[in-house]
């Protein structure tokens, strides 16, 4: 009876609250309408706090988080209609339900910032809203809220799948998205998830299907809506494009249009950006019905927060490194972010200075890191006091680590808005914050560009007094850890390639680099090769320089990366190979692709967006280039494969950007000096494995010696037996430049052995295509003969002999048994299949097979040796006589020039 009461009073509570809700959601509704400001209003007036006038309104109060002179705003709602509701300045004014207000209280928001007024009112209407307003600004909440309530009003449950979807161009800005989410929407008892990439992709498909919010990235996105079973899109309400240039700049655009042509055109659409480009305006043709354009920002006299002050410092390239340490540790009790342009100098930066203690916690991010560690440096760095946190653009855009100080570009943004966004880092909502920019001598239009784009910069001098260098100290730490070395070597690579594609050719010229000056500031012993610059010096092949360094960026590459992209993409990226995965696969990838594309949207960190922008409309160009650059490489063939490349695996974003160390002689290398002429042919003898003298060769190519010549090579042409250095013999005197240093005289005379190589090479490869002629020859008489014997009804043990007798002899012991599995292998192996009218075995199973019948067939062979058998034997005997001395024979010449000096 009780527990019937109880019940019956339970239901009452239930149908009472229900009554409550429903009660509450009609007379928002009615609210929401009859407060819906005019088509194109806009509360802001032209004073603004953030720095902004208005899109079309003005704003007026200069407070971020809200007005304080109502009649200010209110008078300014301009095209409101007659009788129209106020602008609202605090959340509890807006018709926004009881459990969303609650949560905003309890999270600390009451008071809306400029952008939240101006949008939040449209976008509750069911507008489709393009926003933009400044970094920091609180456009998060400006599209969270009308989310919330949309789904709330329409009384979405967890039956009805997912109703709202948040597009994030990268992880970490998706994880804050979500956390702002889970703040403003904890009364509320929609499910909500998180779709990123390098996350376990079958734990989040068993679990989306129940989501009713979801903020991903746009690859993971994608794939989803591709793969996973059950999951559908076809009731969602509301789409959130966040970051949307960045988006683009990514090259999601394909990707984004896939997932918007999948969506329901009657659901809203908000999109939402610090800065607007071009292409986002394209984007929101395509995505955005009637758009109501609320930029809060756009007539203000600065671009960024009032609060944040913006320097530089003009240092050559050799001193940054000194710089940014001395600031550093000038700085210890500051936080800190540092952006440089590549992964591997946010590696390099944060191995290095960590390993010098400068007395500060370091922490690095950057897009071919794996997904766990780069959510634990965003949560530590966003919770520390004091830190410096080495980043890529990665970190960029959107992300909201609190009191951050000093925001310091190391390397210079490819463009305004991605410096707009780089210090928008700091001096968040309402807090100040400054910025420094270092530009090298020859990057000084980019204060004009910024200048432009309404970024005021003042320019700061170096004191000398306080320079602390860190080079000496870089140079020891360099000597005693070769990882660093290697770190620093592929930093000083990317950091060129990044300058290479940057697209503002005025402000960034990869030429003007002084590359030595950057090696010793990096500690390095030397100055590393890099091939796309010697290129792009030489100013005669811009175009493969250019792709060069590109297919580095978009190997996803990393992304790099890579990638990350690479990067991933991988770039670098790893899979970041893309810089990074490489996000332009878009909507014809498949799946693997797709969830690279996720990932590329971090490795592209190794290639800034705009970058990638840019370059993807010359991708084709590239492409062609890249193949023809394949093409050669190809068909150089083995000749090259005695270069050592840095980073030859498959991880490394810098795979395609060659640092080489290669013989000093022109001659093997490029193909040029007195050797030129007879390379080619050489080439050819060369693919020819056993070719007489090829083993040497290619060697002689990857730096190495027969030990004999090595050991005459070094003893014979060191010195003379007055210790003075030798002089070349005589008749290679004409292929030297005299007077020549001890080493020269060792590369010269190396280089004339390998001229006599050559030519013996070239000379000998007629005789020994004949040969070889013959022997292929001699095989297929001996097969027809076979053939004929069998036709003929021949004695089946003779044939099975003749056989195995071929089988025998292969495999015979010593000399023949390595001649064959060095020279023969697979047409010998193909040879003895044929033979034994059965698909070729390893070698080991035919020699099983064989070795039963040995003797019986060793007797009958020597007894009874067919002629064909007898020629064959004779012509493979003698071409291996001939194979061997002639290496010999070569060594031998060798020794004998090299004695007769
Ligand atoms: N109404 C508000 N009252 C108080 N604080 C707010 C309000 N709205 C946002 N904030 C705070 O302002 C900061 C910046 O907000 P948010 O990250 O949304 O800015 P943003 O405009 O998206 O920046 P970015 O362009 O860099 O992405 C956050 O710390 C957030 O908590």
């Amino acid at each position: 009876m009780a527990s019937a009461k109880g019940k019956d009073g339970g239901q009452k509570r239930k149908g009472g609250r229900l009554a409550q809700e429903l009660e509450e959601i009609a007379e928002l509704e009615r609210r929401v309408v009859d407060e819906a400001p005019p088509l194109g209003a806009t509360p802001l007036a032209a004073r603004d706090g953030m720095g902004g006038g208005g899109g079309g309104g003005s704003v007026g109060d200069g407070d971020d988080g809200g007005g304080n002179d109502d009649a200010r705003g209110d008078a300014a709602a301009g095209g409101a209609r007659a009788g129209a509701p106020r602008w609202a300045r605090r959340f509890g004014e807006l018709p926004i339900s009881r459990r969303t207000l609650d949560a905003l209280a309890h999270a600390g928001f009451t008071r809306l910032t400029d952008i939240q007024r101006a949008a939040i009112p449209h976008a509750l209407a069911g507008r489709d809203v393009l926003g933009a307003a400044k970094t920091g600004s609180g456009k998060t909440l400006a599209f969270l809220v009308p989310l919330l309530e949309k789904l709330w009003r329409l009384r979405w449950g967890r039956l009805d799948g997912c109703g709202a979807l948040v597009i994030s161009p990268t992880r970490e800005l998706a994880l804050q998205i979500f956390d702002v989410l889970r703040a403003a929407g904890c009364r509320h008892d929609l499910s909500a998830g998180m779709i990123i990439g390098g996350k376990d992709y079958a734990a989040e498909a068993s679990r989306i299907v129940l989501m009713n919010i979801l903020v991903g990235t746009p690859g993971r996105v994608l794939q989803h809506m591709d793969q996973t079973v059950g999951f559908e899109l076809t009731r969602l309400q509301l789409l959130v494009l966040d970051e949307a240039d960045r988006l683009l700049d990514l090259g999601f655009d394909r990707t984004l249009s896939a997932i918007v042509r999948a969506l329901p055109a009657s659901r809203q659409t908000l999109l939402f950006s610090a800065t607007q480009t071009r292409s986002v305006r394209d984007l929101a043709a395509l995505s955005l019905d009637r758009p109501q354009y609320v930029a809060v920002h756009e007539r203000a006299a600065s671009a960024t927060p009032d609060r944040l002050s913006h320097h530089f410092m003009v240092v050559q390239l050799g001193a940054k490194l000194d710089t940014l340490w001395s600031f550093l540790k000038a700085h210890l009790h500051a936080k800190t972010i540092v952006f440089a342009s590549s992964c591997k100098q946010v590696r390099f930066l944060h191995e290095a200075f960590s390993a010098l203690r400068p007395g500060v916690p370091l922490m690095a991010l950057h897009g071919r890191q794996k997904q766990m560690k780069r959510l634990g440096t965003f949560a530590q760095f966003g919770g520390a006091k004091r830190a410096v946190l080495f980043a890529t653009d990665i970190a960029a855009r959107g992300l909201d680590f609190p009191a951050v100080d000093w925001v310091v570009q190391l390397d210079a943004p490819e463009d305004a808005p991605t410096y707009i966004h780089r210090t928008g880092r700091t001096a968040r909502f309402r807090a100040s914050g400054k910025a420094l920019l270092l530009l090298l001598p020859s990057e000084l239009a980019l204060v004009e560009r910024l200048r432009a784009a309404r970024v005021e910069l003042r320019r700061l001098v170096q004191n000398p007094a306080k320079l602390s260098a860190v080079g000496a100290k870089l140079q020891t730490l360099l000597a005693e850890r070769p990882e660093l070395r290697q770190l620093a070597h592929k930093a000083l690579v990317s950091y060129t390639r990044s300058v290479m594609l940057q697209a503002d050719k005025e402000v960034f010229d990869v030429r003007a680099l002084p590359i030595d000056a950057l090696a010793a500031s990096l500690g390095l012993p030397g100055v590393p090769r890099v091939r796309f610059l010697r290129a792009s010096k030489r100013g005669t092949n811009w175009g493969a320089a250019a792709a060069a360094a590109a297919a580095g960026a978009d190997g996803g590459g990393d992304g790099d990366g890579g990638g990350d992209g690479n990067p991933s993409r991988g770039g670098d990226g790893g899979s970041g190979s893309t810089d990074e995965g490489d996000a332009n696969t878009g909507v014809g990838a498949n799946v693997g692709d797709v969830s690279d594309v996720s990932d590329g949207s971090d490795g592209s960190d190794g290639l800034g967006g705009g970058r990638a922008r840019k370059f993807r409309s010359r991708n084709k160009l590239l492409r062609l280039l890249d193949q023809q650059r394949e093409a050669k490489a190809a068909k150089r063939g083995d000749a090259r494969g005695g270069e050592t490349v840095e980073g030859r695996d498959g991880a490394d974003d810098d795979e395609l950007l060659v640092v080489k160390r290669v013989l000093p002689h022109a001659g093997i290398d490029e193909g040029g000096g007195e050797g030129a002429g007879a390379a080619a042919g050489i080439d050819e003898v060369l693919r020819e494995r056993d070719a007489p003298g090829a083993r040497l060769l290619r060697g002689l190519r990857k730096g190495k010696l027969p030990l004999k010549l090595a050991a005459a090579l070094s003893t014979k042409l060191a010195f003379d037996e007055d210790g003075n250095p030798l002089a070349p013999p005589d008749h290679l005197q004409a292929d030297c430049d005299a007077p020549q240093p001890p080493g020269a005289a060792v590369a010269g005379a190396r280089d004339a052995v390998v001229s006599a190589l050559r030519r013996r090479l070239a000379a000998s490869a007629p005789a020994d295509r004949a040969a070889e002629r013959e022997r292929v020859r001699e095989k297929h008489r001996l097969e027809r003969a076979k053939a004929k014997a069998r036709e003929g009804g021949g004695d089946d043990a003779d044939d099975t002999g003749g056989a195995q007798l071929l089988v025998r002899e292969r495999d015979g012991g010593g000399d023949d048994d390595e001649e064959i599995g060095e020279a023969g292998g697979g047409a010998d192996g193909a040879d003895a299949g044929s033979d034994d009218g059965e698909p070729a075995r390893p070698a080991r199973a035919r020699k099983r097979r064989s070795a039963p019948a040995d003797d019986t067939v060793a007797a009958g062979a020597t007894e009874e040796p067919g002629r064909a058998t007898k020629r064959a034997k004779a012509a493979a005997g003698g071409a291996r006589a001939r194979r061997e001395p002639s290496i010999a024979d070569l060594e031998a010449e060798a020794l004998r020039m090299l004695s007769a000096r």
